[in-house]
């Protein structure tokens, strides 16, 4: 349950946002940017050579598309080579976001030293690391054409506040500096490392990812928020996948409507006095029953932990690190 406070994060920014000549104002207050909006299509060039797709032969173990034709990416559903040369003609900026508050700083090295070596690989990263303590933050080699932003925000007391306060600084960091500046965007967990390859094939509208605990589980089982109370609430009759709150991603525009939803979403809890189960995985998941993602990633994409397996996982690429939830976190 809520146990009062303050619901929301003001950031303090090093420096301070900028009204942007693409926003237009009306007399309704500010209306969205025009979002950089690439339509290349897919194209491909000719005299490529690659393995000859099948109609028949396919993954079989798992399941590659849901119920309303979004693909699920696994291993052995696509190929690097096309596909890294279709979107090498895009020009494209992938922006991707971090936050490292309190005792969550240790986890930033890790972090980076291997995204950069797995993580779009060849492609323009801009990341954005949102902590408490620009000071602590590690040199760490970052690639040509790829840099590393650090912004300030306010420490915080309750874990539970730092992780949903992410949807609001998500929300403006979109608004306000990213339309012009990237094309796509995820936003991932810091106690985390990337050991294989996590290139474009992830790349959709919106972009959700299965949870690495909950991809064999009957949905009247999955941990959404019960209490109807909640903003959250899902039925237990409902929902289609478990998705997990540590990797989301999509275009600018589909993640913006999606923070900016669970910020207003959580909000509204917060003026209840209630606090979904899993904060705000929980309206997450409850975002992407009502607004279905356009891609899937699989469980591959947001692993337990390196030292566990499971027969569907042929490769890990992205797993959480384990760690002392006591130690590590400010509050129990
Ligand atoms: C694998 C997965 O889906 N993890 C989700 C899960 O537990 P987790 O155990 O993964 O949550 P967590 O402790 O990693 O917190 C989420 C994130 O908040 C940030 N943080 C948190 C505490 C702190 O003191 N400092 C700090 O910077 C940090 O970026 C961290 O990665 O549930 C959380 C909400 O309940 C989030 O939805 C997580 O994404
Ligand atoms: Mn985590």
């Amino acid at each position: 349950m809520w146990s009062g406070g303050v619901a929301y994060v003001k950031l303090i920014y090093l420096n301070n946002y900028q009204c942007r000549c693409n926003q237009q104002i009306t007399e309704q207050g500010i209306i969205n940017p025009e979002w950089k909006q690439k339509t290349f299509g897919l194209r491909s060039s000719p005299g490529i050579l690659y393995n000859q797709p099948s109609a028949l032969v396919g993954r079989t173990d798992v399941a590659s598309v849901t119920s309303w034709s979004a693909p699920i990416i696994w291993e052995g559903t696509f190929d690097s080579t096309l596909i890294d040369s279709i979107y090498k003609q895009q020009n494209l900026t992938i922006a991707t976001t971090v936050f490292a508050l309190g005792k969550y700083t240790r986890f930033v090295k890790d972090f980076l030293e291997s995204a950069e070596q797995h993580f779009f690989v060849g492609f323009r990263v801009h990341y954005y690391l949102f902590t408490d303590q620009p000071e602590s933050v590690p040199d760490v080699k970052i690639g040509e054409n790829r840099s590393l932003a650090v912004r300030k925000v306010q420490s915080l007391n309750r874990w539970q506040d730092i992780s949903m306060g992410r949807m609001e600084n998500l929300e403006k960091l979109i608004e306000n500096e990213l339309a012009s500046e990237a094309d796509y965007i995820f936003c991932l967990d810091i106690d985390t490392k990337f050991y294989g390859h996590w290139g474009v094939e992830s790349l959709g509208r919106l972009v959700g990812v299965i949870h690495p605990w909950l991809f064999n589980t009957p949905r009247n089982r999955f941990t959404y928020e019960r209490r109807p109370e909640s903003q959250a609430y899902i039925p237990a009759e409902e929902g289609d996948y478990y998705y997990a709150g540590a990797a989301f991603g999509g275009s600018l525009e589909d993640v913006h409507h999606l923070t900016k939803t669970c910020r207003e979403q959580l909000s509204i809890d917060a003026a209840n006095s209630i606090e979904a189960i899993w904060q705000e995985e929980s309206h997450l998941n409850k975002y992407f029953l009502l607004n279905k993602p356009s891609k899937l990633l699989s469980p591959e994409y947001m692993w337990r932990d390196i030292n566990e397996s499971a027969a569907q996982i042929k490769i890990i690429r992205f797993t959480n690190v384990p760690k002392n939830y006591a130690e590590v976190r400010p509050n129990p």
